[in-house]
């Protein structure tokens, strides 16, 4: 196993599970992007300001919020959450299963073997008699533009292992990472925050309404957002001072290069200054940090998938038993990030489940060989953004683009009592996308507040194919916000 994210850990533990000798080198920390730098801290770094929305709202509560969020706070319970920044809690259960760590960084040489680049240097290889199994996420994009590289820009590490809030924070990319980060430095205490997304909405693979609604609610607490606009140049003025994020870049063996060098904010440090096209107005925004959140590059560059006949980037393709295609042998598993196939901690761990059924021979729950039946189409996700946008399957479009014949409803979430006991701000659009001839679901999308727990109904209906003549017996509960299943099918016409 080369990699210990989220997709390596499930893989290792499976396996070994399973009664088969397992080897994990991970040149950073056991956990991965996740754990560090990803789902975890930016999640914790959203919930004060979330709830101190959530009080604001409620009658009764709203006057006792006489403040704004605790931002140092917000830091010391991002870095209890991430074990101040150390795998040491997350290595004992990998004992536990006799599962050997093996700190380095490797690299394919040749047929299941693998070497491995330890601290100071030694080398050694490591050879699998089964399977190597390749799980090394992904690093965020820095797209070519110029003076981007010498800008000290924040990256998801240093975004999520920041120590200071900025004043004004630029953010380029209106995906998911620059919409929760955007709006949870606002809370934390950003006076000016600016989205620059390129296509023509935020959120763009949601439905249109999630991404405009988001739009709304983000402008309506002072968020700017510019659609439609590209970055031309970057400028960073002052002198550089260097640093890092927490975290990144501390261990020895680590890659060089494998992540940009990011700066943690300090005084020395002038702003940055982002020109726009001129496609509109304003044509720069000045800010104290950028924040670069166009995507995600494979971690594949210096993997020695050439060694094994493949191109030395880009995603590695694999089939649905997560075997990497044009490797012959059955031996090559990619799984998680590294395969491109939905950036998700779920679904790479999912994968990493198929994956260490398939290598150890385990039939599915059902009894059939172990492979992914999760339609790309159908994977469920979750913007914890404020509403949060919350949807499983396809939406409308991309239903009518795979060729089926669909039907799509929406009623406003805030149309049942669950969503109105909350607050007085209920917001969002709930809608349910079905497939005409067979009457069941292939997509549904909560926007709204408290809509996360809402997406895994969805996917069960999705994945079981539940004719809506069946979902009317499934009584939601009084008054939740689910209640607004009744009125999404009522809407549909039963
Ligand atoms: C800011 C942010 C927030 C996110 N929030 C969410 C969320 O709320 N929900 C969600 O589902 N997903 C979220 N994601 C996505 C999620 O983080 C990824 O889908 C997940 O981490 C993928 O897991 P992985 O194991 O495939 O890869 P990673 O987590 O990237 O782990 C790969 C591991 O491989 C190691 N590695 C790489 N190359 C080598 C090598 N050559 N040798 C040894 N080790 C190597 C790395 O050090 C790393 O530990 C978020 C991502 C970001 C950036
Ligand atoms: N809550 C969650 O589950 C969660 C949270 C964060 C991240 N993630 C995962 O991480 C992945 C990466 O997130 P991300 O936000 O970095 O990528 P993304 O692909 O989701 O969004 C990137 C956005 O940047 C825009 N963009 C690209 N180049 C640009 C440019 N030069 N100027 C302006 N805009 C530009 C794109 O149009 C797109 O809207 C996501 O696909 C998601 O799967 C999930």
């Amino acid at each position: 196993m080369i990699g210990a994210g989220p997709a390596g850990e499930v893989v290792a533990g499976r396996c070994a599970d399973a009664g088969l000798a397992v080897a994990v080198v991970e040149r950073e920390r056991v956990g991965g992007e996740c754990s560090f730098w990803g789902c975890i801290p930016s999640k914790t770094l959203i919930r004060p300001g979330e709830l101190l929305a959530a009080a604001r709202v409620t009658p009764g509560a709203a006057a006792a919020v006489t403040g704004g969020a605790d931002a140092a706070g917000a830091f010391a319970r991002r870095d209890e959450m991430v074990g101040d920044y150390s795998d040491e809690g997350q290595v004992p259960w990998l004992r536990d299963k006799g599962i050997q760590l093996v700190r380095g960084v490797g690299r394919l040489v040749g047929e299941r073997r693998v070497a491995v680049r330890g601290p100071g240097g030694a080398e050694r290889t490591l050879v699998a008699a089964r399977a190597v199994v390749l799980a090394t996420g992904t690093r965020a994009t820095l797209p070519p533009i110029p003076g981007l590289a010498e800008a000290e820009a924040w990256d998801n590490r240093a975004a999520t292992g920041a120590r200071a809030v900025p004043r004004r924070l630029a953010v380029l990319g209106g995906g998911a990472v620059g919409a929760e980060l955007a709006q949870a430095f606002r809370r934390l205490g950003s006076e000016e925050v600016t989205v620059v997304e390129g296509g023509p909405r935020l959120l763009a693979r949601e439905e249109p309404f999630a991404g405009d609604e988001v739009r709304a609610a983000f402008e309506a607490e002072g968020i700017t957002v510019l659609t439609g606009r590209r970055a031309v140049s970057v400028r960073r003025e002052g002198a550089p001072h260097g640093g890092g994020a927490p975290g990144s870049g501390s261990m020895p063996w680590a890659e060089p290069g494998s992540r940009p060098a990011q700066a943690a904010g300090g005084p020395s440090r002038g702003p940055v200054v982002l020109g726009l096209d001129d496609a509109g107005s304003p044509d720069r925004i000045v800010a104290d940090e950028l924040l670069v959140a166009v995507g995600r590059t494979a971690a594949s560059a210096d993997l020695g998938l050439s060694a094994v006949g493949l191109p030395d980037r880009g995603f590695v393709e694999v089939d649905t038993r997560m075997r990497v295609t044009g490797v012959a042998g059955d031996w090559l598993y990619a799984v998680g990030d590294l395969n491109g196939r939905a950036l998700l901690t779920h679904v790479a761990k999912y994968q990493a489940r198929v994956a260490a059924d398939v290598i150890s021979g385990r039939a599915d729950p059902a009894g059939r060989p172990a492979t992914d039946r999760v339609d790309p189409g159908a994977v469920p996700r979750v913007t914890f953004t404020d509403p949060q946008v919350s949807a499983v399957g396809r939406t409308e479009r991309a239903a009518r683009e795979a060729g089926l014949d669909v039907r799509a409803v929406a009623v406003p979430t805030a149309s049942v009592a669950g969503s109105s006991v909350r607050g007085t701000d209920a917001v969002g659009t709930s809608q349910i996308v079905v497939d005409v001839a067979r009457r069941v679901l292939v997509g549904a999308t909560f926007v709204g507040h408290d809509t996360q727990e809402m997406v895994h109904a969805a996917a069960i209906a999705i994945t079981g194919a539940v004719p809506l003549e069946d979902l009317w017996h499934a009584v939601p509960s009084f008054p939740t916000v689910s209640e607004v299943w009744l009125r999404l099918l009522e809407a549909y016409g039963l």
